[in-house]
């Protein structure tokens, strides 16, 4: 078990800082988007061109639910909080962490969106999303990180003692 969940909008850093935390702390890293694209065979925003949105979603509840993990650090989509069974798998086997971020600070940090397969429905905005989707993190979430303003080491330091402050 111990396991280390990210979760946050894209952009948030889930997979850069997953991947040096897990280096830090000794952990494997599974990175939940590269298991999609595994499994499926193809990239992500082509799953979305094939099924949809809401296919994606559920491609990605049934991924995230099946992970079967120890001593890993796991960085999700941004669209996982819409899959309730995978979240309450990962809240099972880890400490799910949200790394928060203002609007200002993620709309700065994506460039491409489209690239990404970033789950838009139309009309929608990246406010309106980010709005829709905090609530959701945070509902979540075991531990909140306030990211704002931290580089890459300083976020991946605060989670390391704060999950690990958590489990003593
Ligand atoms: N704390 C940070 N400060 C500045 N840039 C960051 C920080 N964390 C991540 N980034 C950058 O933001 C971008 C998105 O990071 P990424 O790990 O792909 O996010 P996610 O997996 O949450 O979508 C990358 O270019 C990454 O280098
Ligand atoms: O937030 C989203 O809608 C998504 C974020 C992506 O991952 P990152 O959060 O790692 O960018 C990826 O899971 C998918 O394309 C949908
Ligand atoms: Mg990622």
């Amino acid at each position: 078990m111990k396991n280390i969940v990210l979760i946050g909008m894209p952009g948030a850093g889930k997979s850069t800082i997953g991947v040096i935390l897990a280096k830090v702390i000794g952990y494997n890293f599974i990175d939940s988007d590269l298991l999609i694209q595994e499994r499926e065979g193809c990239l992500l925003k082509d799953i979305i061109e094939r099924d949809g949105l809401n296919g994606l979603i559920a491609i990605e509840n049934k991924v995230n639910s099946e992970i079967s993990a120890q001593h890993s650090v796991i960085a999700t989509g941004g669209s996982v909080i819409y899959g309730k069974e995978a979240m309450e798998h990962l809240r099972e086997i880890g400490t799910v962490v949200y790394i928060k971020l203002s609007f200002e600070t993620i709309n700065n940090r994506l460039g491409n969106i489209k690239q990404r397969g970033v789950v838009f429905r139309e009309g929608q905005t990246l406010l309106s999303l980010y709005q829709e989707r905090c609530p959701l993190y945070e509902q979540y979430a075991h531990i909140i990180i306030d990211g704002e303003g931290l580089g890459i080491e300083e976020v991946m330091e605060k989670i390391r003692v704060e999950t690990q402050e958590n489990w003593s």
